[in-house]
């Protein structure tokens, strides 16, 4: 398999993961083309010191003829780089795409939120959502989700599914700054974001908001509103998400509703009652880890969700969506361990 997109910070966080994967140790998965843009050519090991194991092969342009010839493909790339290769990819090549390209199903949606012809939709990947684990079996083309839509969608779909709240939902999300990628950000500066915590895309302007309405909207079977607030911190990794709607039901029951939908679900990790999350469990682990109540008074159900915004928010929900695809047990090369403190 190759990675394209492998000086980025998804594509490394893939890297890191696949390097822990039983496959590349017993021959099922072999590590081919790591492909970049400005950086082909260098040493990976110049840039990701961390991937050891990788530190001299050397970076290679990403271009259709180097891709082709893997089995699967791994994109890691800005938005609209996945679209414009995958047309020029053979169906024979698997692709496993982080990009937004191929994640909304609706091409009016598309173009109010990104803009430019809508490239179609793949299989979503999000296994733990209703339906999608099947669709994802086998696949030869995944969309997987955007990091704030896999935290904010995990954690209210229990709910609307099983109609304990109603259709309009908030999310307030706060993330480590690795979500907006390496290329450098005027506002992202480490002297503009150390020290200070800022909301952004505020005002159900920010392009996930489509996305988790879209998630949402199709385990409830009825359109749900989103209300969604991004939030940047100044720490390199995590995604702290605060969800709430308006529900009728007391805490055991809303409590009851998720460890009834996450039972079997070897990667959500539903906390003890009046226990809430924090980014720092999580880090470098698959893990989405919940805390679930209801706010009696204010008649709110409250689900605190937290990930890892660059393993199970990108490269550890591929790898998963990988393992899924290729028929392999979908936890293999996994943690749930996060790095602590
Ligand atoms: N960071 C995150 O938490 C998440 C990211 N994603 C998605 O993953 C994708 C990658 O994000 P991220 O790793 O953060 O971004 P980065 O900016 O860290 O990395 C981008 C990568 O793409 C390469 N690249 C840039 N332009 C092109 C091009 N035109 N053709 C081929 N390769 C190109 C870069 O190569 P070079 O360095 O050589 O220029 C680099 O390897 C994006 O679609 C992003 O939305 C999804 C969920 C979460
Ligand atoms: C902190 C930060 O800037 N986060 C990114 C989201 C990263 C992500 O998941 O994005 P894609 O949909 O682009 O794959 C943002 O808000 O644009």
């Amino acid at each position: 398999m190759a990675v394209a997109g492998a000086s980025g910070y998804a594509g490394g966080e893939i890297l890191r993961l696949l390097l822990l994967h039983p496959g590349l140790r017993d021959g099922r998965l072999e590590l081919g083309s790591l492909c970049a843009a400005g950086n082909a050519g260098e040493r990976l090991g110049s840039i990701s010191p961390h991937l050891v194991p990788l530190a001299d092969r050397v970076l290679e342009p990403t271009d259709v003829a180097t891709l082709r010839q893997h089995d699967l493909v791994f994109l890691a790339l800005p938005h609209g780089a996945s679209a414009e290769l995958a047309a020029e990819l053979p169906p024979s090549t698997r692709i496993v795409d982080c990009g937004a390209d191929f994640r909304l199903t609706d091409p009016t949606a598309w173009a109010r939120w990104y803009g430019g012809v809508h490239a179609g939709s793949w299989p979503y990947g999000l296994p733990e959502l209703p339906g999608l684990r099947a669709r994802l079996r086998g696949a030869g083309r995944i969309a997987v989700p955007g990091c704030y839509p896999t935290a904010a969608s995990l954690a209210l779909a229990p709910a609307v599914a099983a109609g304990i709240v109603a259709p309009r939902v908030s999310v307030v999300a706060v993330s480590g700054t690795s979500g907006a990628g390496k290329a450098l950000k005027p506002n992202l500066l480490g002297s503009e974001v150390m020290g200070s915590v800022g909301a952004y895309g505020v005002g159900g302007v920010h392009r996930h908001t489509p996305e988790i309405a879209q998630n949402l909207s199709a385990v409830a079977g009825t359109p749900v509103t989103v209300s969604f607030t991004p939030i940047l911190a100044p720490m390199p990794r995590g995604i702290l998400a605060t969800c709430t709607a308006v529900t009728t039901v007391d805490v055991d029951e809303a409590r009851a509703v998720y460890a009834d939908a996450y039972r079997a679900e070897p990667f959500v990790h539903l906390l003890p009652a009046n226990v809430f999350p924090q980014t720092g469990s999580v880090l470098g682990s698959n893990t989405v880890s919940l805390g679930v109540t209801v706010d009696a008074d204010a008649g709110q159900l409250v689900v605190v969700a937290a990930i890892d915004n660059l393993t199970k928010g990108t490269a550890g929900g591929a790898v998963q969506c990988m393992n899924l695809a290729l028929g392999f047990d979908e936890t293999e090369g996994l943690s749930t361990v996060g790095v602590a403190p």
